[in-house]
């Protein structure tokens, strides 16, 4: 029998997907599925490798199997990286899911991802590559939230809490 995921996390970088996630999946008592720690583990190198050494086509198609699969049958929390759904049967999958946005402030997200080198799409300016990423993704994120908690209102156990409230009960 495959299940499917109680909650799949989406957002910009910076949002707090992958902590937000650690911490729903820790409250839950399930597994945390992160798409990028899946990838990382699947090509044996970080993203950023994938995207110098292969290329950021490579890494979407890897993205795209890795997404699938999640979706299809991980019984935990989901979270995806920010630009998976940029893939057209991606956002057709994520139908039916219950798909959680994490908004957040754009100067939080930019000082947030200022403090960290590994996102390769990021790399040079990052507050103007993260305002052109936003400007695309942003309608995209809102279309397919079933829920949207804000995480720079909310700390990470704040928003993982009210994330919880609205999942069915156990048996459900
Ligand atoms: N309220 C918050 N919610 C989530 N992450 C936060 C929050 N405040 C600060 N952070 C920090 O922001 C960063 C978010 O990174 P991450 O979870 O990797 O985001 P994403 O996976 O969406 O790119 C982490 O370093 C985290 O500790
Ligand atoms: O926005 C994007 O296109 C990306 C976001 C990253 O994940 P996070 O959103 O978890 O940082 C990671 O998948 C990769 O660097 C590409
Ligand atoms: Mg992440």
């Amino acid at each position: 029998m495959s299940s499917r995921p109680l909650a799949v996390l989406i957002g910009s970088p910076g949002a707090g997907k992958t902590t937000v996630g650690r911490a729903l999946a820790e409250r839950l008592g399930v597994d945390l599925l992160d798409t990028d720690a899946e990838i990382e583990r699947r090509a044996g190198k970080t993203v950023s490798d994938i995207f110098v050494e292969d290329g950021e086509e490579a890494f979407r198609a890897l993205e795209r199997e890795v997404v699938a699969e999640a979706l299809a049958s991980h019984p935990g929390v989901v979270a995806l990286g920010g630009g998976a759904i940029l893939n057209e049967q991606t956002r057709a999958d994520l139908a039916g899911h219950r798909v959680v946005y994490l908004e957040v402030e754009f100067a939080d997200a930019a000082k947030r991802v200022g403090l960290d080198t590994a996102r390769p799409l990021l790399l040079g300016n990052p507050r103007a590559r993260l305002k052109a990423l936003l400007r695309e993704r942003l309608p995209i994120y809102q279309s397919l939230a079933t829920l949207t908690v804000s995480t720079s209102e909310h700390t990470p156990e704040e928003a993982a809490e009210l994330i919880a409230k609205e999942l069915p009960a156990a048996g459900d």
